[in-house]
């Protein structure tokens, strides 16, 4: 789909891997029945508005909109076969004397489960790879470098009904999703990102929610454990793992250097931060989010952090309602219910220029291809010099102090606010 193009309005239904095989969901919770915020606005406004919204709601790149590139033929088959979207941009950088650009090509899989989530938990799984692998395939023939997929992909996101027995979804970071990805890493030269559920075999069977990163020769590079672990809503997370303890890593790969923001730790600025002092070129963000709780902040957040930090960011969610068997309550007040909601889909990517793609569709599955040239990280720290202005001393000794039990915060009140009046 070009971009500004027009989508089909959103009258059909969309399967949704729910207790029933096959169950539709009305799409009236969209945005007026669009895929996207995008096509609702190309839609409905004339097109010198609709380019005036753009240029504020998606920035622009080196004074331009983002270009869209074209889709390979075997790549289009492929979403066609399948019934998927695919999307394809450009973000440019500045020429460079002493630098050669650095063009590498990156993609975001957003996907649904397929089988209702009574059906085994193994072909529930091998259900998920199966949907997966022509989009990878996709992405491999259209000559994506670094792909990332979502937030715990090959399973359902049973974390609202507390039940321990999602955890047999599980995996070693070399267990069977990482083979699986590791053998398309390989066959097309491409980096992969893989959001799991880990069991930690040599710590007693530990559970923690993992990015496995595959390297492009089908090598594992290394692994980042979610950092914060939410405690909202029906996120019932904080009763299957904890928050993880690796740190902040950047991978350098063949393609540059990534790192991995786990889902919650999006509304962390620190989090972002702390991979951008490591050097990130690239930071993703596979998700499982819902509209109800998070749609708003969805579009800012990233974008925020691409500006802040100097450097792209790739946003993924699932699509779809996932429907439990097991009715559940998350202590807000709500009567009990079997599912989070909508998960919204609606990836996209943020540049360090505050420019970013137009977002997939709410609902379809999908792959958004996009080119980056990564000197635009470094143009942007030089134009800018946010990191040459950001005055860390001051907040390191801030937060030395206030994570002592004795922190008194700074606050001079007017002497005059608690003085008896005459
Ligand atoms: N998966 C996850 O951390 N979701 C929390 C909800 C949100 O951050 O939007």
């Amino acid at each position: 789909m070009e971009k500004g193009q027009e989508e089909t309005p959103a009258t059909a239904m969309v399967t949704n891997g729910g207790v029933g095989s096959g169950e539709a969901i009305g799409r009236d919770a969209s945005i007026c029945g669009h895929e996207s915020l995008n096509s609702l606005l190309s839609a409905n406004l004339a097109p010198d508005v609709f380019r005036e919204v753009s240029r504020l709601l998606l920035g622009l790149n080196r004074a331009a909109p983002l270009n869209v590139i074209p889709v390979s033929d075997s790549a289009k088959a492929l979403s066609l076969e399948h019934d998927f979207d695919i999307q394809a941009f450009q973000f440019s950088a500045d020429k460079e004397v002493l630098r050669e650009p650095r063009v590498v090509r990156v993609g975001l899989i957003q996907n649904s489960i397929v089988l209702p989530t009574t059906a085994p938990f193994s072909d529930q799984k091998g259900a998920i790879h199966e949907k997966v692998k022509p989009m990878i395939e996709a992405a491999g023939a259209s000559g994506v470098n670094i792909l990332c997929l979502q937030e715990a992909w090959m399973m359902p996101f049973a974390f609202c009904t507390r039940e321990k027995r999602w955890c047999e979804f599980a995996e070693p970071v070399d267990g069977e999703s990482t083979r699986f990805l590791q053998k398309l890493a390989k066959k097309y030269n491409m980096v992969i990102v893989n959001p799991i559920l880990e069991r930690d075999v040599n710590h007693g069977e530990t559970i923690w929610n993992t990015a496995v990163i595959i390297g492009n020769h089908g090598n594992i590079v290394g692994k980042h454990r979610k950092n914060h672990i939410p405690r909202v809503g029906d996120f019932n997370e904080s009763t299957y793992y904890m928050e993880g303890n690796t740190g902040h890593p950047v991978f350098e790969t063949a393609f540059g250097k990534i790192a991995v923001n786990i889902c919650y730790g999006r509304h962390h600025p620190l989090n972002w931060m702390a991979f951008g002092l490591n050097g990130a070129e690239i930071v993703f963000n596979p998700s499982a989010t819902v509209g109800e709780l998070s749609e708003p902040m969805w579009p800012i957040e990233a974008r925020n952090a691409a500006i802040a930090n100097s450097y792209f960011v790739g946003s993924i969610n699932r699509v779809g309602t996932e429907v439990f068997p097991n009715p559940f309550t998350s202590g807000d007040g709500k009567p009990q219910h079997a599912d989070f909601g909508h998960f919204y889909g609606s990836s996209h990517f943020s540049a360090p220029d505050a420019s970013c793609t137009p977002s997939l569709s709410r609902y379809r599955d999908g792959l958004l291809i996009s080119d980056m040239d990564l000197n635009l990280c470094r143009q942007l720290k030089d134009k800018w010099g946010f990191r040459m202005t950001s005055r860390y001393e001051l907040y390191a000794d801030l937060l030395t102090q206030y994570v002592k039990p004795e922190f008194q915060p700074q606050v001079i009140s007017d002497p005059l606010l608690h003085k008896k009046s005459s």
